[in-house]
């Protein structure tokens, strides 16, 4: 174990005659709230084993020289880009949640991918299963729907809105309706305070909360005449997250090149 924070060692894990063997993990934003959750996670599975925790200010070569060969990264939208191409130039294959990924940073991390053929990076923003769920079944509907608004709510500790999980919705939802020719959801307004009416992502508006005793949460409201449909997910808790975390940990070695969102390796 290579970190500054002592956690329960690993090192002692065995393995049985027979069984794959421990796949050695690093987790970069150790000391965070999702990091900490997923040390928990990869402490408690039998067949992964926690070589390196790293957070602000420690050493990012720690992790290299831990022997990880996946990282899990859920850091801060200004340093990640950073870490994966410190993981990529390292042959770590990389589980991503951070979010803040637009077309042009994916684009980036392809681009340093081809480079390294056998390398893969799994970047999701969100691993929770019931939300991935939610953002497909909003790209089934949105076609039907005249109108379409998200509301992302969420803890008041977050860096960034809308929430990435909004945006990625709000662009599935954008390419359902412009392959379905839907004309821009109707808007009368002309007169409103700066926010009122949210952020425009891809034509799709998106209102978000910060509020004390919420973790993450997310609504996605289709009106038509006379009905709405209205698609809500909410993570309770940060172990929600962590079924998705794992399933990309133990995948992302067998998946080179970048894989976006874990729909992918639900079979969705
Ligand atoms: N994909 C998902 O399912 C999912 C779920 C929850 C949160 N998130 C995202 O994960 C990110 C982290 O969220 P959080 O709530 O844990 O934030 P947090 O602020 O609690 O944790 C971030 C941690 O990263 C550390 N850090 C900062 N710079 C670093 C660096 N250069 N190297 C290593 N560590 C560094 C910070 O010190 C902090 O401990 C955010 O972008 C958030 O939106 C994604
Ligand atoms: O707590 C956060 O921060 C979250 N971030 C992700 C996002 O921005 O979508 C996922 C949900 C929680």
């Amino acid at each position: 174990m290579t970190t500054s924070t002592p956690v329960p060692e690993q090192h002692g894990a065995t393995v049985e005659a027979g069984a794959a063997p421990v796949v050695p993990v690093g987790v970069l934003g150790a000391r965070g709230r999702m990091g900490t959750e997923v040390v928990k996670a990869v402490t408690a599975a039998g067949d992964l084993e926690l070589v390196a925790m790293v957070d602000a200010g420690d050493w990012l070569f720690d992790v290299a020289n831990a022997g990880a060969q996946v990282v899990v990264d859920f850091t801060r939208p200004d340093v990640v880009m950073d870490n994966i191409r410190f993981c990529i130039d390292h042959d770590i294959h990389c589980v991503v949640g951070t979010t803040g990924f637009d077309e042009e940073r994916l684009a980036t991390v392809a681009g340093w991918l081809r480079a390294k053929p056998d390398v893969g990076v799994v970047i999701a923003p969100n691993f929770g299963i019931g939300a991935v769920l939610l953002m497909r079944f909003a790209q089934e509907a949105a076609r039907f729907f005249p109108s379409t608004e998200i509301v992302e709510l969420h803890h008041p500790g977050k860096v960034d809105a809308p929430s990435g999980t909004a945006a990625r919705t709000a662009r599935l939802v954008a390419a359902a309706r412009d392959a379905a020719g839907l004309p821009p959801s109707p808007d009368a307004t002309t007169d409103s305070l700066p926010g009122a009416r949210g952020a425009d992502v891809d034509g799709v508006r998106v209102h978000a909360v910060r509020l004390t005793g919420l973790v993450a949460h997310q609504e996605v409201l289709m009106g038509a005449a006379g009905e709405t449909l209205t698609l809500r997910h909410d993570s309770y808790d940060r172990a929600s997250f962590m079924p998705g975390v794992l399933l990309a940990v133990r995948e992302v070695r067998r998946r080179p090149g970048l894989t976006v969102g874990v729909e992918s390796l639900l079979d969705l």
